[in-house]
């Protein structure tokens, strides 16, 4: 390319009515699709890589490059490589160019000779020395004149010299510089409201997963770290389709928890299908699980799904997996890993899609050690392990847990509603609850069952750790008694606490005799004067 290729026309032509811009038709329409190609640009990447083509095909030039300003302001770089130029580093000219904003022109051997950045080095180190290298700096044409990059364009030594005053050249840079910031813009708008709609869609993500979670809590009650820590997972596990391994004590709540996952999953509107491992035979746990064809045995009159395949498209949960025949653990494994069954007696394979979740309290990681549990099984199931805490590390909860069972019995009892004394909350607080949840609901039935319709439950219609259940109340005094123990940790005021137990021992007797007096007083061995005057001072008068 010359530099007439991009000279403006001979100023003679001009018209005074005429956009002194626009000097000549045959020209303008000849530079028209050069232009377009530019317009039509997408991004500034492509605009310049579309420039440097352009500048290419004319005579006169033989390398063209077009520099970026990063976003820092502090380095140029270049498309499709990783040389980075350090405006502040002036062992090449993009710097000096930058630096003064005036185009800087000189041969290709000076330029090596006096410029000893390596990368711009490396760049003309396979140009002929006697051809002319001119640097010109790109600024956006906006009040700012912000900084764009730097145009490099290497030529025959006159091509180059003549560009300098080149009008085309400068109306095509200006086109291109205008492009440019535009696009720029439109970009850093187009990422700017990426990072918004990201934002956006991450907080209704982390919005529904709460929301969710809040859901879990209606099934899984408590709202101890803890149990919060639980629900949590349990969205997270929900929005897989991984295998999942409860594990935890008895009682604290694993069925819960499997129901739960299933029913905040997208398999929630498909089967949930559950087994106890330990429950079954182990001769019937097999057909139970993979079902039979007619006749596979003795008894086996007509073919049978299994409950793998009932949980097609749904759930299927194994609890007290610990306790699954290690030859069936190894079907099972099968299962996980292809999605394919066979029922006993059949020919052929079935598929199943189904999600795994298993259940237990025992220690499988022993059961391991003592080759009774698959140890490949047990990590095929735990790809999603969560651990159940037990009510001792959630001693929190049992205010809340207690208020809902009471309110469970009173529905399911047609009962009024019935509340605890806070004695009788202590009580439980202390307690030590190996059957965990299961044994404190156990617990609330028993009490509301003893407590009168109305009445709050009080410390002695618990019953002692030691005492079976249903002795619990047979006789009123040892029950107290260890009540009264129960609470001695709790203890901050032994006067009130005295007359707390006086007062139930006293209500309860009163109770057993239909509030009479004489035969309370009788079987406490009080004088029935000093009861009626207990009962004023204990404010039982009233109840
Ligand atoms: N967080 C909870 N909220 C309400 N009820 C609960 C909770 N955890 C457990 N329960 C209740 O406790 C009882 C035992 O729960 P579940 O059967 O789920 O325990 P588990 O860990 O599966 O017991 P196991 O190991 O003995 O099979 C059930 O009545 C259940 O409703």
């Amino acid at each position: 390319m010359t530099a007439r290729a991009f000279a403006s026309p001979d100023k003679g032509l001009e018209k005074a009515s005429v956009d002194p811009q626009v000097l000549d038709w045959a020209q303008c329409l000849a530079a028209m699709p050069a232009a377009r190609h530019l317009v039509e640009s997408t991004t500034p990447k492509a605009l310049r890589e579309r420039l440097i083509a352009l500048l290419c095909q004319g005579p006169g030039l033989v390398w063209a490059n077009c520099l970026y300003l990063d976003g820092s302001g502090r380095w140029l770089g270049l498309d499709g490589s990783d040389a980075q130029f350090d405006c502040s580093d002036f062992g090449h000219p993009y710097a000096h160019v930058i630096r003064s904003g005036k185009s800087l022109s000189l041969s290709v051997r000076d330029a090596r000779a006096r410029l000893d950045c390596p990368a711009f080095q490396a760049q003309v180190a396979a140009l002929d020395g006697q051809l002319r290298l001119q640097v010109r700096p790109l600024r956006a044409a906006n009040g700012a004149r912000t900084w764009l990059g730097a145009l490099a364009l290497v030529g025959e030594s006159e091509s180059v010299r003549a560009l300098a005053h080149d009008e085309g050249l400068a109306a095509l840079e200006a086109l291109t510089c205008q492009l440019w910031h535009r696009l720029t813009q439109q970009q850093g708008e187009r990422q700017r409201s990426q990072v918004l709609k990201d934002s956006l869609a991450k907080l209704n993500e982390g919005a529904r997963r709460q929301a969710l979670a809040e859901r879990l809590a209606g099934d899984l009650l408590g709202g101890s770290a803890a149990m919060q820590l639980l629900r949590k997972q349990m969205v997270r596990a929900a929005e897989t389709n991984l295998a999942v391994l409860v594990q935890g004590e008895t009682g604290t709540g694993k069925d819960r928890v499997a129901r739960a996952i299933h029913g905040a999953s997208q398999r929630a509107q498909g089967p949930f299908m559950a087994i106890n491992c330990a429950a079954i035979p182990e001769t019937l746990l097999e057909s139970e699980l993979f079902g039979h064809e007619k006749g596979a045995f003795s008894g086996a009159d007509q073919a049978r799904d299994g409950l793998i395949s009932q949980a097609d498209g749904g759930t299927l949960f194994l609890d007290e997996i610990g306790d699954m025949p290690m030859a069936l653990q190894a079907k099972l494994l099968r299962v996980l890993e292809s999605g394919r069954y066979r029922p006993l007696g059949a020919s052929e394979e079935r598929r199943a899609d189904l999600r795994l979740i298993a259940a237990t309290h025992q220690p499988l990681r022993e059961r391991i050690q003592e080759k009774r549990f698959r140890a490949d099984l047990y990590y095929r199931l735990g790809q999603f392990p969560l651990q159940v805490p037990t009510l001792a590390e959630r001693r929190d909860d049992i205010a809340l847990l207690t208020d809902a069972f009471i309110a469970d019995f009173c529905s399911r009892e047609a009962r009024p509603p019935m509340g605890i004394t806070p004695a009788a909350l202590r009580q439980l607080k202390a307690r030590h609850y190996p059957g965990n949840v299961r044994e404190l609901k156990n617990l609330i039935d028993y009490a509301c069952a003893m407590t009168p319709s109305g009445g709050d439950i009080e410390a002695y219609a618990l019953p002692g750790e030691q005492a079976p259940l249903g002795e619990a109340l047979a006789d009123g005094a040892p029950v107290v008694g260890e009540a009264a123990l129960a609470l001695t940790d709790d203890v901050i005021d032994l006067r009130q606490t005295l007359r707390e137990v006086e007062a139930a021992i006293i209500r309860q007797r009163l109770q057993r005799f239909d509030g009479n007096r004489t035969q309370a007083a009788e079987s406490l061995g009080l004088p029935k004067r000093t009861l009626a005057h207990k009962c004023r001072l204990l404010e039982l008068d009233s109840k």
